[in-house]
């Protein structure tokens, strides 16, 4: 049984609605401009090439966001007066999705992370998965969820090809999870953890975004977790979006995280190997059945070895987390485009990859979309 620490003071009242509108992409290319010009210089992409970055960086893992909705209203994730939404008709639909992940399936990618805003809130997930993991080639089909609303659904998703599991929680304390996420839910969360280490996901990772002043007093508690159960509690460098008021004091840095778990235990930390593509440093405490990682996008980018791309819910590519360039699949898609020129629109998109990120002040002065539409 997961026990949270005693009752702290109560939450402010929840956050204000969304208003309905087309979200604004930063820079959105013209996908018919895009395909000419490709078509002009030769024409055909294979898979692999569509894949790979001018660094030779190749993308095998896609993040699919499913809706830009969701349960609750992080504050360091979703702006206080709201994000606008997409309007439904201008989303992609179960059809579009699976005909662009069997496009990337194709082409390589053996991993898709389903994402949203919240995507259990979205009513045919079932579905999604059931037909995403039957495209062959498909190793892991992955979830970051916030586990409101999981609990009941998850012995379905798994049966549906669910292989992989994120659990989003930030506090072990029903009160702060309600002035964090301005919602409630908090029991929720901790019985669908339960859960899922039933059915066994493993390893079941547990994302904290760790804020000072927030909840960067809970580290020891959050890494107590990992004594008896088989979780991976990851830590993560709170990252900026637009309209989630970071500042870089606000910011706990790996270094400190770090500091606080050596601390606690005496005995050491042991440093485990990163695999390609890992987005976290991974250390387990000698004795206990799960792991600690901490995820630093800020002090210790991790862009070297990027493998990632990602779909949001209104059908824009977005080959950066912290990228301004878009294209929009589904414009191309409803206006006719065949298999090949997706496959000539994301390869440019691909191939105007940055090296890395621009650190953390000047991502903190870009404009970028606030990270409800993104799905991290
Ligand atoms: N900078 C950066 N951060 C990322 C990237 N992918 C995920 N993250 C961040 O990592 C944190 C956890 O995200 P998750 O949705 O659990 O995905 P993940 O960490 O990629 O999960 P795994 O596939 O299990 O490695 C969030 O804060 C994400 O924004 C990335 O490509 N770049
Ligand atoms: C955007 S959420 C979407 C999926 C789901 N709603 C959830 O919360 O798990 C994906 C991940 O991004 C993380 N995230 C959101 N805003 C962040 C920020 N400003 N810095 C770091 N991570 C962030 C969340 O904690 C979560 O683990
Ligand atoms: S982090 Fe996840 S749960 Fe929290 S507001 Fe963002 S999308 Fe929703
Ligand atoms: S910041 Fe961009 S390049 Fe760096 S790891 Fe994340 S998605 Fe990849």
């Amino acid at each position: 049984m997961l026990r949270t620490p005693s009752k702290q003071q109560r939450a402010p009242p929840p956050g204000s609605g969304r208003q309905e509108q087309e979200q604004q992409a930063p820079s959105a290319a013209d996908w018919r401009e895009v395909v000419e010009r490709a078509r002009r210089m030769g024409g055909h992409v294979s898979g692999e090439q569509m894949l790979t970055d001018t660094f030779s960086r190749k993308h095998t893992y896609l993040r699919l966001s499913l809706t830009e909705r969701c349960n609750l209203r992080c504050t360091y994730c979703m702006p206080a007066d709201g994000a606008p939404l997409t309007p439904g008709e201008r989303l992609l639909s179960a059809d579009e999705l699976q005909r662009l992940a069997s496009l990337f399936v194709g082409a390589g990618v053996d991993k898709i992370r389903l994402t949203g805003g919240e995507p259990t809130v979205r009513k045919d997930l079932l579905e999604i998965c059931r037909s995403l993991s039957a495209l062959p080639g498909l190793r892991t089909l992955a979830m970051t969820s916030n586990g409101v609303a999981l609990k009941r659904q998850l012995p379905q998703l798994q049966e549906a090809g669910l292989n992989a599991l994120n659990i989003s929680l930030d506090t072990l304390r029903p009160d702060r999870f309600e002035a964090l996420t301005r919602r409630a839910g908090h029991g929720k969360v901790l019985a669908s953890i339960e859960e899922a280490l039933r059915l066994g996901f493993a390893p079941l990772k547990v994302n904290v975004v760790v804020m000072r002043g927030v909840n960067d007093d809970e580290i020891i508690d959050f890494s107590e977790l990992t004594r008896d159960a088989p979780l991976n509690v990851r830590f993560i460098e709170y990252m900026p979006f637009d309209g989630n008021v970071w500042s870089d004091s606000k910011m706990v840095t790996y270094k400190e995280m770090l500091a606080a778990l050596r601390d606690r235990y005496p005995q050491g930390l042991v440093r485990c190997a990163d695999p390609a593509g890992e987005v976290a440093k991974n250390f387990t405490v000698p004795g206990h059945k799960g792991s600690v990682s901490f995820i630093t996008s800020m002090t210790h980018a991790f862009c070297g070895d990027c493998n990632r791309l990602r779909v949001l819910a209104d059908g824009s590519l977005k080959v950066c987390l912290f990228g301004a360039n878009e294209v929009s699949l589904r414009d191309a898609m409803r206006e006719g485009a065949t298999d090949d020129d997706l496959r000539l629109v994301i390869s440019a998109a691909v191939d105007r990859k940055r090296a890395a990120h621009a650190g953390m002040f000047e991502l903190a002065a870009t404009q970028n979309r606030p990270m409800i539409t993104i799905g991290g």
